[in-house]
């Protein structure tokens, strides 16, 4: 879906801001999404997403900065049911099953979508008699989906949608998502994985220590990172001098293959030729992940994995 430019955007952060006591988990955040854009927020673990997800839903206030859905505070749209979310922490209702417990939420929207409808498009029309409290993680977090599908939102949030899902209902997710934006609503998820992110989203906002360190698609991100990889094999080379030719700004020998990021590829394979390194060379752009390892900061960030 073409998004919607100039009208009052979905969501809108000037200079959005909230700490936790010296952890400034939002720093500042400018953000714009048009109606009918597909975002995608990407970080590592504590980088920030969720809590601006938080302060996007009105669940807890900006310290500092604005906050609006559809040009109004967050809590106005939440209860005019424009916005549906999936979020991390939701637990099950004890007894129900999965078709009265996504009735019944819908039922709380002015304009819900048919039950069998949700359930259809969130994949899981064949639990719809089944105890909400007995279904598995994966079940559950399509169940999620349907909920917040269920008032036929304009702004669908989706916090780490895909974590709990394995490799086919991870596929049948997307393709429920894509179904959903497809007609027009604004979808905002996060996510950790690259490929996700590229895959599914028509622009990828970089969460770095509570900032937005990038936004563009992905091929905009690898530009922005500017480079290309450029690899050979070293026959026995020393490479101590190879991080001193124009534009190279790494090398990472694996076995007998130097691969070098550079900013400047054909000032690198000049250099290379002069010195007579050319066996097996290969020129390729850079990828998404070194775009993501250059655009954030490398210090680990505790507790948790990385990001692939
Ligand atoms: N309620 C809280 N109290 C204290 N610190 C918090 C709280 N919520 C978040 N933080 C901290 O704020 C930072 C940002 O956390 P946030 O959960 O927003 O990151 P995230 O990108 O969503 O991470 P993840 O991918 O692990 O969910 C982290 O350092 C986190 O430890």
């Amino acid at each position: 879906m073409t998004p919607t430019q100039g009208a009052t955007p979905a969501v809108a952060f000037a200079g959005a801001a909230k700490a936790y006591g010296d952890v400034r988990a939002v720093d500042g955040v400018d953000l714009r999404i048009e109606r009918g854009e597909t975002v995608a927020l990407l970080g590592r673990n504590g980088a920030g997403k969720s809590t601006t997800i938080a302060l996007l839903l009105g669940l807890c206030p900006p310290d500092a900065g604005t906050v609006e859905l559809f040009g109004g505070p967050p809590e106005r749209a939440v209860h005019a049911g424009r916005v549906g979310a999936m979020l991390q922490e939701a637990r099950a209702v004890p007894r129900v099953t999965v078709a009265e417990l996504v009735g019944f939420v819908g039922g709380r929207y002015p304009a819900p979508m048919p039950v069998g409808q949700a359930l259809e498009l969130a994949g899981i029309a064949q639990l719809a008699g089944r105890r909400v409290d007995r279904l598995s993680g994966g079940q559950l977090q399509r169940v999620r989906f349907a909920l917040a599908l269920a008032g036929r939102p304009d702004l669908l949030v989706l916090d780490e949608p895909t974590a709990a899902l394995d490799v086919e209902a991870r596929h049948a997710f997307w393709r429920s998502m894509r179904a959903y934006a497809g007609r027009g609503s604004t979808v905002l998820f996060s996510t950790h994985y690259l490929e996700e992110a590229e895959a599914h989203a028509d622009r990828i906002l970089v969460v770095d220590r509570g900032r937005i360190v990038a936004d563009g698609t992905g091929d905009e991100l690898r530009r922005a990172a500017g480079g290309s990889r450029v690899s050979f094999d070293l026959a026995g080379r020393p490479t101590e001098d190879l991080t001193l030719l124009p534009g190279v700004r790494s090398l990472e020998v694996r076995g007998d293959r130097a691969l070098l990021r550079t900013e400047d590829s054909d000032a690198t394979v000049i250099a290379l030729a002069r010195l007579g390194a050319i066996r097996g060379l290969e020129v390729a752009p850079a990828s998404l992940d070194d775009a993501f390892l250059a655009l954030t900061t490398t210090a680990p960030v505790p507790e948790k994995e990385s990001v692939r």
